[in-house]
């Protein structure tokens, strides 16, 4: 049997619904043998962010340097990196490894709107990062952020999408969940040559805590069994709807997503 191994680098949340857990959980329900860097501890559940606990850089280095040295992955995913310090230690261990299927996922704030990324560390990100993406998978707030441009209409979302690939990622996906008017939720998948809108039913809830992790880890796993970016995007779209339709309803806040929904379809549960 072969063993597809995809990494997670990112922090912590205790809660189990976003972050390393949400990773972890996701590689392992579509068939990836998952692995973790921490870079940072949080504490936090469905009521909020309590607590921000950064890791000292050599301990991120060094787990970094444990994976590479031996465990190869065969995709990499960035979560919630936290300062410009571990994105430059990030990037300079992606580019020693030549880790080549790198999903970035820039997480800057909690759904209650807790910082995980200091504002100094952007232009980092930019600088250093990005431009060593596959696939980077911005909402439109991180995606108004990093492109420096308002994002309204489609028209918009296709401006900011071009300049993510400008800045060097080969894919970009702007994921439509923030865009509380429509009923349909639209993400905007695009590679530098050609625009794909990936459609869906919102679904109303309040229990959308890690979507994004959930979803970018879906879109890594299946990179890591060797899908091309097109069908790991579709995978992770199914993935993502079935995980949110099924809620858990576990938490008095904003709870977590389903992990076991997609799978549970697919064997007809
Ligand atoms: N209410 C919803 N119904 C259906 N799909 C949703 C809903 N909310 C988000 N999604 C989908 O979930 C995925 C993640 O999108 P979203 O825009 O919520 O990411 P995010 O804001 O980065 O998440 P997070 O807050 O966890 O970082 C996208 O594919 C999006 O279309
Ligand atoms: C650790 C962590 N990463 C990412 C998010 C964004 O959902 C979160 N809430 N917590």
């Amino acid at each position: 049997m072969t063993i597809y191994k995809a990494l997670t680098i990112a922090g912590s949340d205790c809660g189990g619904g976003a972050g390393i857990q949400a990773d972890l959980k996701t590689f392992q329900e579509l068939g990836a043998y998952g692995m973790s860097v921490i870079t940072a501890v949080t504490a936090q559940n469905t009521l909020g962010v309590q607590g921000v606990y950064p890791i000292e850089s050599a301990a991120i280095s060094r787990q970094l340097d444990s994976i590479g040295e031996d465990l190869e992955p065969d995709a990499v995913k960035t979560g919630m990196l936290f300062d410009a310090e571990i994105i430059r230690i990030v990037a300079a261990k992606v580019e020693q490894y030549r880790w080549r299927s790198l999903v970035i996922d820039p997480v800057m704030v909690a759904k209650g709107g807790s910082p995980l990324l200091r504002q100094e560390a952007l232009q980092t990100l930019i600088k250093f990062l990005i431009p060593l993406a596959l696939v980077t998978t911005p909402n439109i707030p991180e995606a108004e952020i990093l492109a420096r441009m308002p994002i309204r209409t489609l028209s918009d979302r296709e401006e900011a999408a071009k300049r993510f690939i400008q800045m060097g990622s080969k894919y970009v996906v702007i994921k439509g969940g923030h865009d509380r008017h429509a009923d349909e939720i639209v993400d905007l998948v695009y590679d530098g040559a050609s625009f794909v809108y990936m459609e869906s039913k919102r679904v109303e809830t309040r229990h959308t805590h890690g979507t994004g992790c959930t979803y970018s880890a879906a879109v890594t796993a299946q990179l890591a069994r060797g899908k091309s970016v097109a069908e790991a995007v579709q995978t992770a779209k199914s993935f993502i709807q079935a995980a949110i339709e099924d809620q858990l309803g576990i938490g008095g806040g904003h709870g977590p997503t389903n992990h076991f929904a997609y799978q549970r379809r697919v064997r007809g549960e």
